[in-house]
């Protein structure tokens, strides 16, 4: 058991675990994007780590960025807006992998993939290392799903609970 904050949280996914699965998913996506030249678009702040480690699993030539996404509430009443900040490669005819460490909702998703296919890349797919099924309210394609996880909040290896807990080299479920 951990303590973040004021939570309790119980150990989920071991760091040898993580290495396994992430080392899996950089060979595949060098398997699949040999001679495709591709650019490889982390998602700050909870992709960090991920990427980091993912990035040193792809062995072909490959760019390797950061954006961030903001979120502020829209106009209407209806939820979250999300803008996408820091984009400095030219997307056009490139092939994309967006990072994520987690798709809960989709939201986030759903967003970048309409600000990406606007740049006219080649190809999008999807990576993310966790993926709650269960929550997914917005359609999205997911290319590369590390774990599949139950509808519970977890921190650790990127993810943060209130900021912290990003820090973690394990993956922490919330216990309850
Ligand atoms: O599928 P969704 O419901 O949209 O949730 C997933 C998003 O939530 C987390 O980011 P967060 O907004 O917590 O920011 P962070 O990466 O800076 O922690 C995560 O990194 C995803 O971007
Ligand atoms: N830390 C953290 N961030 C999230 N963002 C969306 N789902 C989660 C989660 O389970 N944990």
């Amino acid at each position: 058991m951990i303590q973040v904050k004021d939570k309790t949280f119980k150990s989920y996914i071991t760091q040898s675990a993580i290495e396994k699965r992430v080392m899996e998913m950089g060979k595949a996506i060098t398997n699949d994007y040999d001679g495709k030249n591709p650019v490889i678009i982390g998602v700050l702040n909870g992709a960090y780590m991920f990427l980091a480690d993912l990035s040193k699993f792809i062995g072909i030539p490959a760019e390797v960025s950061f954006i961030k996404i903001s979120s502020y509430q829209g106009e209407t009443s209806t939820g979250k807006v999300k803008k996408m900040l820091g984009l400095d490669t030219d997307l056009q005819d490139r092939h994309v992998l967006i990072v994520e460490d987690i798709v809960d909702t989709g939201l986030s998703m759903v967003h970048l993939l309409g600000q990406i296919y606007e740049k006219n890349p080649a190809s999008v797919k999807t990576v993310t290392l966790l993926h709650k099924p269960e929550a997914l309210q917005h359609k999205v394609p997911l290319d590369y799903v590390g774990f599949e996880i139950p509808n519970k909040f977890v921190v650790g290896y990127g993810l943060d609970y209130d900021g912290y807990g990003r820090n973690i080299s394990e993956i922490y479920q919330l216990t309850t």
